[in-house]
């Protein structure tokens, strides 16, 4: 049998397994888990496969490239890092580890408001990185501007405000943890004694008020608050559920993804976020209106692995995945991908 140090890890689910067996427990759960039956943290990753891809062939592939913008700036992919917290517990160098790779990726990096690195310290590892800054929104509004400031002085390009989060979800595995370690729901108190649940538009309203960065609203599973978001002047829309870790039974995001593409139709930049384990989920996600996708849990599976380097493989292992999948798509860029590319399974159940 192969030793543990020979394992070839060749896919994202290999970089899983590992991570779940040398994280110490309590780090995976808290990693790995969703909210209460974990519904929607499955169906997020099963609801791509019901979507089924239709290539074209005979489309002279040999020359190809994912490059794009994301709110206009270069990135070599189409695919960002999204915000996880504490990171650290994952590997010693934790979000400065997160923010080198994505910029030696040339990718977007997004920043945790709880994060165990400061918004200084990220701008000190990568300087030139494309790092956007993920924002909760808190009761007290002005620790709210000086995070806003210390992004905009640290030439954060962009502010993720989070809105699916005004209450924590119940992660019932590190409920379980806690409980046992202090008797109390410590990551609960510390949400509902910060965040602020009396949040509304007016408080987006407000956030372009203070500052000139990009808002980019992530949390949105309905058309029409990506409605009210354009109303609102957002410059994108990140269809996110937080990986299935707040309201458990909501839909997977890759299918509320249409709906809120055709509502927005161009008026800002749509994202999506939410179960990408492959090159054929981001080409799905593209073919559905998304100018990006971004990943959570499997760069913390690459962290957890060897730190900047296994992050690194990771986004190689899917860039990899994604070039193939355009290739074999008929796609040599990703302004090829089209609504066509994809059919939902229910189509040929009504053939
Ligand atoms: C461990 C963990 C911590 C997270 N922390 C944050 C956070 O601090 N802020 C936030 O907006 N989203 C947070 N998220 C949600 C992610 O930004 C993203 O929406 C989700 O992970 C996407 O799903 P995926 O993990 O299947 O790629 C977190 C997700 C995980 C798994
Ligand atoms: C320990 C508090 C966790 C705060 C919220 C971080 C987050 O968004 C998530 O875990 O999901």
């Amino acid at each position: 049998m192969a030793s543990e140090s020979k394992l070839q890890l060749v896919c994202l689910q290999d970089y899983e397994e590992h991570a779940s067996k040398i994280l110490p427990p309590f780090v995976l759960d808290f990693y790995r888990g969703g909210a209460d039956q974990e519904q929607t943290l499955r169906d997020n990753r099963e609801a791509f496969k019901r979507w089924r891809l239709m290539p074209r062939v005979l489309r002279g592939v040999e020359n190809r490239s994912m490059a794009t913008t994301a709110l206009g700036y270069s990135v070599s992919a189409p695919l960002g890092i999204a915000p996880t917290a504490m990171q650290k517990m994952a590997h010693e160098d934790g979000e400065l580890a997160t923010a080198r790779a994505a910029f030696s990726e040339g990718l977007v990096y997004v920043l945790s408001t709880v994060a165990t690195s400061t918004i200084e310290e990220i701008a000190a590892a990568a300087p030139r990185g494309n790092n956007w800054f993920q924002l909760y929104i808190y009761k007290d509004r002005q620790v709210t501007v000086d995070m806003v400031r210390r992004a905009e002085q640290a030439n954060f390009k962009a502010l993720v405000v989070t809105v699916d989060t005004v209450l924590l979800g119940r992660r019932l595995a590190t409920e379980r943890n806690e409980l046992s370690d202090s008797g109390s729901s410590t990551s609960n108190t510390f949400v509902s004694s910060l965040f602020d649940p009396s949040l509304t538009w007016k408080d987006i309203a407000w956030l372009k008020s203070i500052t000139k960065m990009p808002i980019v609203v992530k949390g949105i599973l309905r058309p029409d608050d990506a409605e009210l978001a354009v109303q609102y002047g957002v410059a994108a829309i990140a269809v996110s559920n937080h990986g299935g870790r707040q309201l458990d039974g909501v839909q997977a995001t890759i299918d509320a993804l249409p709906a809120i593409v055709k509502q927005v139709n161009g008026r800002c930049e749509v994202y999506v976020d939410g179960g990408i384990m492959q090159g054929t989920d981001i080409l799905k996600a593209l073919a559905l209106g998304a100018r990006m996708v971004f990943t959570g849990r499997p760069i913390l599976w690459g962290l957890a692995h060897s730190g900047e380097a296994g992050i690194v493989n990771v986004i190689r292992l899917l860039k990899k995945e994604l070039d193939l999948a355009m290739a074999l798509s008929g796609c040599s860029t990703v302004t090829d991908i089209d609504r066509s590319l994809v059919v939902h399974q229910g189509f040929f159940s009504n053939m």
